[in-house]
């Protein structure tokens, strides 16, 4: 369709083999979604049923005494684990970039620099995309579509080793962001590691509570609980790894809610409700502040198109899309600075949305 390549037939980004270790929820997403895109992936798990189901689902083969030494190797284990994990991988594959996706970052690297590691090679990573389940089974090859997707080198990272990397992420439709260890952990604490807790204990609210009551909630208990289903193990890890700045976090919100239950148990002292409406006008504005969701119409469904950094791509979407006869009620672009990717947000009427995707599909566009 007018002469410009689908993005889906394009060579990949990521050149030489990739080597997972670690088969559950991402790294088994990770082998999925590089395969898809036509590398080979090879995957590897302390447990030997976790890394044969991963081979099932399509996420790569077991290596061979044949396989040369991979050009990348993902370590995708909890994160206690991940600091040896990664000595280990550095000394088996010598001339390997390795990269992890663990939530945390300081403490691997910590840990790693304390033993003396060459780090010239490790390149460490997050991925922003995760689901409340882990494990193989829970897999997807989407996960990372329009996510940040962290890196944190430091002046001794070769150029090619961080290229490998952040081509990892392009090719995943993720947008790699780069950050140092220290600032990504202060982030993360804020963003990821306060919500995981405040959802958590929130939920927890639930458990004296009667049949009737709990059968009344909705979408607000919902969207403010959704995360809490996570594995507490994985979790402990996390944020243990990462105290210092959950732990700063989790101070501030108890001084917010020792102002708001002060307010509100005597809403009628002077300036009490104003304090509490102060208090739910921050949050207002803090929720306006999460990129993304805000901004688009509700009368619309909105599907994400992935657009490839070539010129034309634009333009030839919006051809297809007419061609297929669906009107584009509202067109929203984002493009992360240095990514070669970016999002095209089309909002379209809510019962042709369906059609639209399976379409764009059908025509090689990827949607989310
Ligand atoms: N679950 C999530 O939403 C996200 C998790 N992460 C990070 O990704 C990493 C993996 O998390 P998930 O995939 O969710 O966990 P998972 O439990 O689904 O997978 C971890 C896998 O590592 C394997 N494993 C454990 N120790 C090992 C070792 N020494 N050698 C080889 N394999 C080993 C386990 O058998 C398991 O299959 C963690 O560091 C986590 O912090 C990052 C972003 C999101
Ligand atoms: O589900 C969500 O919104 C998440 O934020 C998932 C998630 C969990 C752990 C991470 O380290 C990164 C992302």
């Amino acid at each position: 369709m007018n002469g410009v390549t689908r993005p889906s037939a394009r060579a990949s980004r990521v050149h030489g083999q990739v080597h997972v270790i670690g088969a559950g929820l991402l790294g088994a997403s990770i082998g999925l979604g590089l395969r898809q895109r036509g590398v080979d992936v090879t995957v590897e798990d302390v447990s030997p049923t976790t890394a044969l189901l991963a081979v099932d689902y399509g996420a790569g083969r077991l290596r061979t005494a044949e396989d040369a030494t991979p050009a990348l190797v993902v370590v995708a284990t909890p994160p206690d684990v991940t600091a040896d994990v990664i000595e280990r991988a550095l000394a088996a594959f010598p001339g390997a970039v390795v990269t992890d996706v663990a939530s945390v970052k300081l403490a691997p690297f910590e840990a790693l620099t304390r033993r003396g590691v060459d780090l010239t090679n490790y390149v460490g990573s997050h991925p922003m995309a995760g689901r409340e389940r882990g494990g193989a089974i829970m897999a997807r090859a989407d996960l990372f579509a329009a996510r940040p997707w962290i890196v944190c080198r430091d002046e001794e990272t070769p150029a090619n080793a961080l290229a490998l990397v952040e081509a990892v992420a392009l090719e995943l439709g993720a947008m790699p962001l780069e950050m140092t260890p220290e600032e990504h952990d202060q982030a993360v604490g804020l963003v990821s590691h306060l919500p995981q807790v405040v959802a958590s204990l929130l939920a927890g609210r639930l458990l004296p509570a009667g049949e009737r009551a709990v059968g009344l909630a909705g979408q607000g208990l919902r969207d403010t609980t959704r995360i809490a289903g996570s594995d507490p193990e994985l979790w402990v890890q996390i944020l243990g790894a990462n105290r210092a700045p959950v732990v700063a976090e989790l101070e501030a919100l108890q001084t917010d809610l020792a102002a708001f239950t002060a307010a509100l148990s005597d809403p009628d002292a002077p300036g009490a409700r104003r304090r509490i409406a102060d208090l739910l006008a921050a949050g207002a504005r803090g929720v306006a502040r999460i990129p993304g969701k805000h901004g688009t119409s509700e009368r619309f469904a909105t599907i994400t198109v992935l657009i490839d950094d070539r010129p034309g791509q634009l333009g030839a979407l919006l051809t297809e899309l007419g061609d297929l006869g669906i009107n584009m009620e509202d067109l929203r672009l984002e493009h992360s600075p240095g990514a070669q990717i970016g999002f095209a947000e089309i909002a379209v009427l809510p019962e042709v949305a369906e059609r639209a995707v399976a379409d764009l599909g059908e025509r090689g566009w990827r949607t989310l």
